[in-house]
Order: structure tokens, then C-alpha cells, then sequence
């Protein structure tokens, strides 16, 4: 199989976590097995993040993401020329510009076929919308980026002990029983067995489906969204032939014992699906989007502003969603070339 085009990691905020774990990332690439990846703009942001985490990173500044993997070995590639002061923990207007910047050369860059995946920083969403930025979050920015109906690009979080979709995902909790719809539930999931086949390894994946209400409503006296919404979706993909179980309390879903028998836990809203992840593999989760053209993953975390500059952010999600791009991108690659 020749040579996959390198990752494409955009820089997210500058002033958050995001560019020093990436210069860490480089730093620990050989040992954690990360593919060749470039940085989309940023260069003296992420010369001054290496150096304050005590990091030796050499940059070696690209014209073209084809000079990558020749590059990496000796440095980390960075294109592109948009850049900003480095003011960790202190968010502006140009630190705003440039994530925004970076986000859209790497987004271009995947779905331009130069890069084989994009790995997004993170941003603080409220701080770009006040600087142009529109989409609720890079899920979608990515999602339009790449010509996908934005129903189609479904959030997985993933860790070494479990897989989490929330079916809604950045709306109030007062508009999730709205927006919970037997279509919306039967698209989003076949998103998902699809995905997991095809990008996971998982042809025939198991999916926990959980209720909306406490103990998935109790036979319809603590509500009838299971009922009414969840039950006849889940009996719509079952009558398909997928692998679905549920609605399921969501409270007892994610112990020990009942995380063998599922591959994915599907559920009804962002907190259900992303406390148990951060619970338990915080360190180690990754934020992947499922039926996109391009393969996009991002740290399970954010900007960790009160951290950023300190030394004392992990990198490990980061890396964590370096490789999972990486894997993702050889998986399709393989399957392409038959
Ligand atoms: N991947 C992303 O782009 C992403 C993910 C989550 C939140 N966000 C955004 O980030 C901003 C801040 O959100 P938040 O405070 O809810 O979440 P956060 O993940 O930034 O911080 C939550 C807590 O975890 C800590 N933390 C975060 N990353 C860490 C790391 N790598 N190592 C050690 N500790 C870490 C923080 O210090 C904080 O105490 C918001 O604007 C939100 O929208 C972005
Ligand atoms: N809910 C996501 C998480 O906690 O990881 C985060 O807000 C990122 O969402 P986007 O990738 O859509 O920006």
C-alpha cells in the first residue's frame, strides 16, 4: 500500500491546551505510533507553547502537506503562514482568527484528498461565535466542510472502556424531548453500525440504545418517550437486522459488568453519553465524527484555559486522537486498495 498523505491537525485556540499537546505529540510520535501529521498554521504559537512545556521540537515549514513525511522525522511540519502571539489562557480576537484559519486550511486539506484525516484542537465555542465563527461546533463545521448533511455527522466518544453517541448534542435540555424523533433515532444509528463497520473493525456491532428518562421511563409512569419514540425506532433497525438492545436505564448501562455486552452505548442526550467517558477514560477519550467522508477525530477535551501554559495538561487524549485518525485513515486506505 503506498504511503498515506499525512494528518492535518489544526492548532484550536491558541490560548488553551492545544498547541503544546500537539508539540508533545511530536515529541512522543515514534513511541505511540503516530502516522506522519502536519500543523496547519500557527508557527510561533506552537514554537512558544514547546518551549514554555520544555519540549525540544524543531519546525520545519512546508509549502505543500506532500513534504510532510519526509519532514517529520526531523521536525514538526507546519503550513501555512496564518499565526498569532502565543497568550496562554488569555483568548482574543487573533487567537480566535487563527484557530478559525487553521480549522479551515485542515478541513480543506482532508477533503482535498492532501491530508488523510483531520485532527482538530480544541476551540471555546461561545469565544469564536463571537469572532465569525457560525457552526455549533467543529462536528459541523467539518460536517459542511465536506459536503455532509449535518443529521449524518454523528459525535462518538471513544476510550479504552467504552463507546458513547449522543443523539443530541449542543442544544438545551429543555429542547432534547422535542428533538428526540423515531427518524432522527433510526438515521443516526444506521450512521453509526455503518461507521463502526467500516472504521472500527466491528461489522455486526452490538448497540445499547438507553431510554430518555430515569429507569427508561419505568413501564411509562416516569414518562413516554420510550414508549412513544425510542421502542418503535428500535424496532425499526432490529426488523433491518442490526444488533440494537434497549431503551436501557441509562443509569445501570455503563458499570463493568454491562459494558462486555455492548459495543456502543446510543444515547438520548450529550451529558448522558459524554459523563460516563470523561468518567472513565478522560485521559485517554477521543471525539470522532461517524459518517463523514473524511476521517476527523479531536481530544475528548477542551481548552482548559485555567491550564493552559502550566505544564500540567495531559496530552494524552490528543495523542489518543492522532492515532485513532491515523488507524481510521489506514483502515479505509486498505479497503480501497481491496
Ligand atoms: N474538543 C473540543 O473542541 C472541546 C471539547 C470540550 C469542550 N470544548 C470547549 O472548551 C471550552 C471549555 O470547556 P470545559 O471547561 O467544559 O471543558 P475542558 O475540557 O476545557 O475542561 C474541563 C476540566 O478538565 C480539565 N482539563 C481539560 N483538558 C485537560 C488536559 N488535557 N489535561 C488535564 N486536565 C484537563 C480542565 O482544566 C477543567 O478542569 C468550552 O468553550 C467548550 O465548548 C471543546
Ligand atoms: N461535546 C464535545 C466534547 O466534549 O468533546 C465538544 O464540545 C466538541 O464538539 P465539536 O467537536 O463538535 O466542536
Amino acid at each position: 500500500m503506498t504511503a498515506l498523505p499525512p494528518l492535518a491537525v489544526s492548532l484550536g485556540d491558541p490560548a488553551g491546551v492545544g498547541p503544546e499537546l500537539i508539540a508533545e505529540a511530536w515529541v512522543r510520535r515514534d513511541v505511540e505510533r503516530l502516522l506522519p501529521f502536519i500543523v496547519s498554521g500557527g508557527r510561533s504559537v506552537i514554537e512558544a507553547a514547546a518551549r514554555r512545556r520544555g519540549l525540544s521540537v524543531p519546525l520545519i515549514a512546508i509549502a505543500d502537506a506532500s513534504e510532510a513525511t519526509a519532514a517529520f522525522a526531523q521536525g514538526l511540519p507546519i503550513l501555512g503562514e496564518h499565526d498569532a502571539e502565543y497568550r496562554p489562557g488569555m483568548p482574543d480576537e487573533q487567537g480566535a482568527l487563527l484557530a478559525i484559519a487553521s480549522l479551515t486550511q485542515a478541513a480543506a486539506l482532508s477533503v482535498a484528498g492532501e491530508a488523510s484525516a483531520i485532527v482538530t484542537g480544541p476551540i471555546a465555542k461561545s469565544h469564536l461565535a463571537r469572532h465569525g465563527f457560525t457552526q455549533p461546533g467543529q462536528t459541523e463545521f467539518v460536517a459542511d466542510a465536506s459536503g455532509t448533511p449535518r443529521e449524518d455527522a454523528v459525535m462518538m466518544l471513544a476510550g479504552p472502556s467504552l463507546r458513547t453517541v449522543p443523539l443530541t448534542v449542543h442544544t438545551a435540555l429543555a429542547q432534547v424531548p422535542s428533538l428526540l424523533s423515531v427518524d432522527l433515532i433510526v438515521r443516526r444509528v444506521r450512521v453509526v453500525a455503518a461507521s463502526l463497520a467500516r472504521d472500527f473493525g466491528l461489522p455486526e456491532p452490538r448497540i445499547a440504545v438507553t431510554g430518555l428518562n430515569p429507569h427508561a421511563g419505568e413501564d411509562g409512569r416516569m414518562g413516554l418517550e420510550e414508549r412513544d419514540v425510542i421502542a418503535p425506532a428500535l424496532d425499526i433497525l432490529r426488523a433491518s437486522g442490526l444488533a440494537v438492545t434497549g431503551p436501557h436505564p441509562a443509569d445501570a448501562l455503563f458499570a463493568a459488568h454491562e459494558r462486555g455486552r455492548y459495543d456502543v452505548a446510543v444515547c438520548m442526550y450529550h451529558d448522558q453519553a459524554l459523563i460516563p467517558i470523561k468518567t472513565l477514560d478522560f485521559d485517554q477519550g477521543v471525539n470522532v465524527t461517524l459518517g463523514l467522508p473524511v476521517v476527523r477525530t479531536s481530544p475528548d477535551h477542551g481548552t482548559a484555559f485555567a491550564i493552559a501554559g502550566t505544564g500540567t495538561a495531559s496530552a494524552g487524549a490528543t495523542i489518543a486522537a492522532i492515532r485513532m485518525a491515523g488507524e481510521c485513515a489506514e483502515r479505509r486506505a486498505r479497503v480501497l486498495a481491496g
